[in-house]
């Protein structure tokens, strides 16, 4: 370790931290002295730390600097007696080393002088295994770091994977198809130079879909990979995420470049989607999602006939799975892989059940407050929606699903397990589904790691036969916070999202005097030009940060730059390790928490929140100390432990890069594919009848997707009474505390599912014909809106004058034919004839019914020798999609039969079947007496349907 500087900061930390050195029984062996002090930290980190010149030159140094007086007498004294006190240890380390290696020689004479003896008696191969026995032991793998290793495995496995083209083929054919299509809503996503911690919205899973995407693009058997996101074409943001695509070079490019086919890789794809030249958040998107899946579709079709032309003998390559990364982008994956009938899979990054509950902890919040912020509650729509439509949910940890999603009516860990020994017996599940949970967890890119000399033996730097290169401009930009920069850093590296919860750090340290004194705190909080431009949440968190460092007086020991690049993060973490500092990651929950295994893989001990993945990441590494993130003292306690401690620092550190080969892209990659593999293979069968009776693949279902997404708008629309809706601005709480919106966007969806899961169905080789490509009910193409009407209530008339007063005030755009009209009731086809009858209105008034409570849909029909409706039987194939009803039915008769009436010693059933009013979808049953049922919740008179 080179570098005056270092001892000099050091010694100025010892002048803060007061004198001490006279003290008669001051000695080397500082730890044994039971009670932590820093002076004598800083003393043993000179005298042991650095070479008898440096100290010279430093002594020789303070001792031409006069000014102040008393300050420099002291510095002079210091180090004069700090350097004579390194010399006389140099000294007698060695007298020792050379008492030592005085030793050795006789011995190793002794030895030879007796193998000499013996060798005569053994046999060639005997003296081999010694030979080698000794160099397994021996000093040969010293040094070396294990994730070197996995460098290797990765290119191992490529390169044995790579000569196999036909293999990769083979692959390919097992996985049925050669793309993939992980989702990622928001936009600021690039490859190179991320812009990680801008703001709320760029965090650990840009990073992970772009590196998952990466390195599954460079995975044999794997032709194409695309991420599709959002393009913003904004001044607000750089043009980078204006681009349509982008190329994410395989890290290993050279290997892998010569093999590639003329579409094959890793790509961003932008979508533009929502408003023009805006950057909006993710907690708005949502209203813009259809938009986003009728782009996306439109893409994958088209990709999947690039490729089919390219390698799939001129057959469309469809996607074998299409994946989306956090709720927005699962709510879209839903829609594409539903309208694709491909598998989805999801991954949550961070959980919108697990956060609304933390922030009612909390208390800062109310829940109408955290809706109106947050968007929770369409958050978590998304999030159960996308339990119900992934064939796979991928985790980080198994904290995640055990504590968070748990927390999900579309999930439970013990009824999973028994649905999943159920389908192996195939016995009926009665309709239900749970996906399969599967723990992968990320991986990290090494490449930028740069190993330093003694990184397994606990020594940081290089020594002077290698000096060091210079200091990386970021370690300035630190450094000049602290008053004595050399001091061990605690780290923290977050967006400033109050969920990290750095204020709790910031108290923990200001109110922790030893801390203080020994170590320095790095808050690295994202990127900001100014307070005032950045987002009110994240603003709020750094005024409370910089009022704590008033509050404590902390100038001079905590850094907050302003600045810095995804590159130079190597850089930080490598910052703190050089100071033999500690990572913390207080989160009040921390999903997975990437930052840990970053910290890791350079070198740097951890302290982390006890609360979700660094359990499961510190079990692994066993790297640190976890601790509870509301308790300050717990915080500082932990990290002043790791600090003072140089020998569990030691170990620690030694640990962390032992294991951090654990997180590797490939080997997440390889368990990844596998599992997709499991996945039944399911593709587009889409077919049409307008080529007279011939089927063949249509090119597109979007028309069907551009109808509901007009549909979702409208519904807003017509249900909100103000139009604002149709922007999504409205997102007030109904009387449960849901989300309005996302209850109407879910109403449409589940009308929609009929539209998508039919085709969904369709696999299995159904002729799918909607009607709207036969032409009999074309006016639903017309429509620029749609309104559905769904207001059951007691008397027809009621129902009759709302749909009068809706009609009147849509009236022009009703005549023009712009608006269109859904009735959804709980009616038979016929009874909605005869109602339309007695109320002078016509079928054609309405291009579709919604009858039998959902279970139905009819259109309207134009030639009338087609009869007034038509009914759409693909929606029944909707609703069969793991339906179970059978079950249902039985469970209900037996239900039914046990509500009774006890009068005067007679049993009177009060529910019965209503064999005329069921269908094969929808089971009605008649109540006689509706308030001795008070225990459900009756609609329709006395009628309840299932
Ligand atoms: O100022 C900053 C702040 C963060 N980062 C980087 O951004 C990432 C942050 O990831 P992480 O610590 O995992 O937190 P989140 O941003 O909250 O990411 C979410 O998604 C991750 C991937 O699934 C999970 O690990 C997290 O638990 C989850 O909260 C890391 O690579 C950091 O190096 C920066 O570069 N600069
Ligand atoms: O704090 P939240 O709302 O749970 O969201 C965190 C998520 O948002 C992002 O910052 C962007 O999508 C992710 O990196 C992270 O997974």
């Amino acid at each position: 370790m080179a570098g005056n500087d270092w001892i000099n900061s050091y010694l100025e930390a010892i002048l803060d931290v007061g004198p001490n050195l006279d003290d008669a029984k001051s000695s080397l062996l500082l730890r044994e002295r039971g009670r932590f002090s820093p002076t004598r930290y800083f003393v043993e980190e000179v005298i042991t730390g650095f070479d008898e010149t440096d100290l010279h030159r430093s002594w020789v140094k303070a001792q031409a600097t006069r000014s102040p007086q008393e300050r420099n007498t002291r510095l002079e004294n210091m180090c004069w007696r700090i350097w004579n006190l390194a010399r006389q240890k140099k000294q007698l380390e060695s007298q020792l080393a050379q008492r030592k290696a005085k030793r050795r020689l006789e011995r190793e004479r002794g030895r030879r002088e007796a193998t000499a003896d013996m060798s005569e008696d053994l046999s060639e191969g005997e003296k081999g295994d010694i030979v080698s026995d000794v160099s397994a032991h021996g000093e040969t793998h010293k040094g070396r770091l294990p994730r070197i290793n996995s460098v290797d495995a990765m290119e191992t496995w490529a390169s044995q994977q790579k000569g196999k083209k036909l293999y990769i083929v083979l692959i390919r054919h097992e996985l049925n198809s050669s793309g993939l299509f992980p989702c990622s809503l928001h936009g600021l996503i690039r490859g190179e130079n991320m812009e990680l911690g801008r703001d709320s919205d760029t965090g650990g899973q840009v990073k992970y879909v772009v590196e998952l995407a990466r390195a599954l693009g460079s995975m044999p058997g794997v032709y194409r990979v695309d991420l599709l996101t959002r393009q913003v074409a904004s001044p607000d943001v750089d043009w980078s995420y204006g681009e349509p695509t982008e190329m994410l070079t395989p890290r290993n490019s050279e290997d892998f470049m010569d093999e590639m086919g003329e579409s094959s890789g890793a790509y961003i794809v932008r979508i533009p989607f929502g408003p023009k030249d805006k950057y909006i958040p993710k907690e708005l998107l949502w209203p813009h999602i259809p938009e986003f899946v009728d782009g996306a579709l439109s893409h994958i079709i088209q990709m999947s006939h690039v490729l089919g032309e390219q390698i799939g003998s001129g057959k469309p390559v469809w996607p074998v799975a299409i994946h989306g990364h956090y709720a927005d982008a699962g709510d879209s994956a839903a829609l594409l892989s539903g309208a694709l009938n491909v598998p989805m899979l999801f991954t949550g990054h961070s959980l919108g059940r697990d956060k609304l509950e933390q922030l009612l902890k909390q208390g800062r919040l109310s829940k109408d407050e955290i809706n109106n912020t947050y968007k929770i509650m369409r958050r978590i729509e998304a999030e159960e929606l996308s339990l119900d439509a992934s064939e796979i949910v991928i985790t980080s940890t198994r904290q995640e699903i055990d504590e968070q999603w748990r927390l999900y009516d579309g999930f439970d860990p013990v009824l999973e397990r028994k649905l999943r020994a159920r389908i192996r017996r195939n016995v009926s599940c009665y309709g239900r589904f749970m996906p399969r949970m599967v723990i992968i967890p990320p991986g990290m890119e090494f490449h930028h790691i740069v190993p330093q000399d003694g990184d397994m033996d606990g020594e940081v730097e290089g020594n002077e036969e290698h000096p060091s290169s210079p200091d990386p401009p970021i370690w300035s930009e630190i450094m000049r916070f602290f008053s004595n920069p050399r001091k061990p850093m605690i780290l923290a590296l977050a967006r400033p999202d109050p969920k990290k919860n750095i204020t709790t750090l910031v108290k923990a340290f200001g109110e922790c005097r030893p801390l203080r004194e020994l170590a320095n705190l790095t808050l690295i909080m994202g990127n900001r030009d100014g307070i005032d431009e950045m987002s009110s949440t994240s603003a709020s968190v750094l005024l409370s940060v910089l009022k704590l460092i008033d509050k404590y007086d902390l100038y001079g020991q905590v850094a907050y730059p302003k600045h810095h690049k995804q590159f130079e993060v190597p850089d930080i973490y490598r910052l703190a390790a050089k100071t033999k500092g500690v990572f913390i990651n207080p989160a009040f929950i921390e999903p997975f928490g990437l930052t840990l295994i970053e910290a890791a893989a350079h070198g740097l001990p951890i302290v982390a929140t006890k609360n979700g993945g660094p359990v499961d990441i510190h079990r692994v590494l066993d790297n640190g100390l976890l601790v509870d993130p509301h308790d300050q003292q717990s915080i500082a306690g932990a990290l002043l432990k790791l600090v003072a401690d140089k020998h569990l620092w030691a170990r620690c550190r030694q640990n962390g890069l032992k294991n951090i080969h654990l997180f590797s892209w490939p080997e997440h990659c390889k368990t990844y594919l596998s599992r997709i593999a499991s996945c039944k293979t399911r593709h587009p069968q889409w077919q049409r009848s307008d080529d007279g009776g011939e089927s063949s693949e249509t090119d597109s279902p979007s028309d069907s997707l551009r109808d509901i997404h007009d549909i979702s708008l409208n519904l807003k629309f017509s249900m909100d009474g103000d139009r604002s809706g149709a922007s999504g601005n409205d997102n007030s709480l109904d009387s449960e505390g849901n989300d309005r919106n996302s209850k109407l966007e879910n109403a449409v969806l589940s009308w929609s599912k009929g539209v998508l899961k039919d085709q969904r169905k369709a696999g299995s080789g159904d002729r799918i014909d909607h009607g709207s490509s036969t032409g009999k009910f074309p006016a639903l193409r017309r429509r620029k809106h749609i309104f559905v009407i769904a207001v059951d209530s007691d008397s027809n008339e009621d129902l009759l004058d709302a749909i009068r007063k809706v009609f009147e005030a849509v009236e022009k755009e009703r005549i023009e034919g712009s608006i269109g009209f859904i009735l959804s009731t709980y009616m038979t086809i016929s009874e909605i004839q005869s109602f339309l009858v007695s109320g002078g209105l016509n079928a054609n008034d309405f291009d579709a019914f919604i009858c039998n409570s959902g279970s139905d849909l009819f259109y309207s029909t134009i030639n009338p020798e087609d009869g007034p409706f038509v009914i759409d039987f693909y929606y029944h194939s909707h609703i069969e999609y793991r339906w179970g009803g059978e079950g249902l039915r039985k469970t209900l008769v037996r239900w039914a039969g046990s509500v009774t009436d006890k009068m005067e010693g007679n049993e009177e059933h009060i529910v019965t079947v209503a064999e005329h009013l069921s269908t094969n979808y929808c089971y009605t049953f008649e109540v006689k007496n509706a308030g001795r049922v008070s225990f459900l919740s009756l609609r329709m008179n006395s009628t309840l349907h299932f």
